[in-house]
């Protein structure tokens, strides 16, 4: 599975889904995708068969063919956030909240990323994980280290997953142990990996380089604003945390006595630019709203971390009115899961929770909560959206690029044999009983899938992962 080996023009035969907008997921129980040697899609053909879909495409008859069976294909998830290096810390957050949580578990293992075989191993196993979760774009924090940085690029690259990657900066409120010693060598270390990434992947393909201020209250001004001129002068990508936690926006407030608001840190120090992605962004006032839709800087939604460390529940229906592009994030760990279909469902989850703050509990705010459809369209599109790539991948149309994930729902081995457990033998964890329509079998995969029906990941068209159930 070679990232670089050669892909032959394929017909992907059988059921897709994919979002269209924001509210409407379009389900085809019997579609034929073509996608050419280059991985891009060259015809979506509805309602037919192949032999249909051959006739109306002229040079397509001998092209390879990959039915799915009891299953459909659905766009590659983008996850718009989280953590690579802090993969092994993955469910460790006990009762802490974002400051001391930093402190007990994230800076600690962060910092021991100046082994290389540990990192080696570590970005391995996370990117196989994201990866086998349907995750085809990731943008990934790394640390404050250049080599482990440069490394997860480069696994990335081999492994042909899309990543955005971030050499991690903090010069100020940050253990001695683990900080930038100065603005300048946070400047020439964060432009090392920039320079190593485009070097490795020239036309940004799979693998780009984001500036990567870590969040305002460990970084000066003076770092932030030497970080905002790098972001102009190599047209970088850009990724931080804002207004996660109240202590955090208290502090934030308490270190730059001069600005207005969290937003306007970044603002000032020219950190908001239609290639910014905010992490987190749950407390945000109507004014920092304006300013970010104002620089079409994007939001990444943390729906499972900001739960976790009961930073609260952002108001994504909100953040939607007003205009903003949204995306999933993982925020491992933080968040507790690699997989974005799990951000899907916290997400919706959290969405009812707003919902349920209305002043009558007895009728909840029902235009707080997103559907389905929305939830899916965040981990798709709008997480395109957020990294830039919204004109290549998200959904399945002539022209984009092929990521996908094939999902098997049933004829996968089931965990019992019939009469020991009283499973009858559907797809890993959805039970699948005939009757369901496709939209139904949509939504019980929402709400009862993981990695066990992912069988395939395609990266432009190109095979990045398998679970070998399936025939290639
Ligand atoms: O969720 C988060 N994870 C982090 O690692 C982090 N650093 C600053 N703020 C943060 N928030
Ligand atoms: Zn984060």
């Amino acid at each position: 599975m070679a990232a670089s080996a050669p892909i032959s023009k394929t017909i992907y035969l059988g059921a897709f889904a994919h979002c269209l907008s924001l509210t409407d997921l379009e389900v085809c129980s019997k579609g034929a995708i073509g996608v050419d040697e280059e991985g891009v899609i060259a015809f979506v053909e509805r309602d037919v068969g192949l032999e249909e879909a051959r006739k109306r495409h002229e040079g397509w008859g001998g092209a390879r063919v990959l039915e799915v069976k009891d299953g459909f294909f659905f766009p590659g998830f983008v996850d718009t956030h989280t953590h690579a290096p802090q993969h092994p810390n993955t469910g460790l957050f006990g009762k802490t909240t974002l400051l001391d949580w930093l402190d007990q578990y994230t800076f600690p293992i962060e910092s021991s990323f100046s082994d290389l075989t540990k990192a080696h191993r570590i970005y391995s196993n996370f990117v196989s994980r994201t990866l086998a979760n349907g995750t085809t774009t990731c943008a990934y924090y790394a640390t404050r280290h250049v080599p482990s940085t440069n490394l997860l690029a480069d696994i990335c690259l081999k492994r042909g997953q899309r990543a955005l990657v971030g050499r991690v900066c903090m010069d100020m409120l940050s253990p001695e142990y683990y900080r930038d010693e100065s603005i300048e060598s946070a400047v020439a270390d964060s432009k090392a990996s920039i320079e190593y990434i485009r070097d490795i992947d020239p036309k940004g393909d799979i693998v780009k380089p984001i500036i990567t201020p870590r969040f305002a209250p460990s970084c000066t001004a003076d770092c932030l604003s030497a970080l905002g001129k790098l972001a102009k002068d190599t047209d970088a990508h850009v990724q931080t945390h804002i207004s996660e936690n109240t202590s955090e926006i208290a502090l934030v407030r308490e270190l730059f006595p001069n600005s207005t608001s969290y937003t306007n840190v970044y603002d000032t120090a020219n950190l908001l630019t239609p290639k910014t992605i905010l992490a987190h962004a749950v407390h945000l006032s109507q004014e920092e709203r304006k300013v970010i839709k104002a620089r079409q800087a994007k939001i990444s939604h943390c729906p499972a971390s900001n739960t976790a460390l009961t930073s609260g529940c952002c108001p994504v229906r909100e953040l939607l009115d007003a205009g903003l592009t949204i995306g999933l994030g993982t925020d491992v760990s933080g968040g507790f899961s690699p997989s974005i279909l799990e951000e899907v469902r916290q997400a919706i989850w959290v969405s009812r929770f707003v919902a349920m703050q209305s002043p009558s509990a007895a009728s909840p705010n029902n235009a707080a909560k997103l559907s389905t459809a929305e939830a899916l369209y965040l981990a798709t599109r709008g997480g395109a959206a957020v990294v830039g790539l919204e004109d290549r991948v998200g959904g399945f149309e002539v022209g984009m690029e092929f990521d996908a994930q094939m999902i098997r729902l049933g004829g996968v081995p089931a965990r019992g044999e019939e009469g020991e457990t009283g499973f009858e033998g559907a797809g890993g964890p959805v039970d699948v009983f005939g009757w369901e329509g496709w939209e139904e079998k949509v939504e019980k995969w929402v709400y009862g899938g993981d990695d066990r029906n992912c069988v395939g990941v395609w990266v432009r068209g190109r095979l990045v992962h398998s679970t070998g159930r399936f025939e290639a």
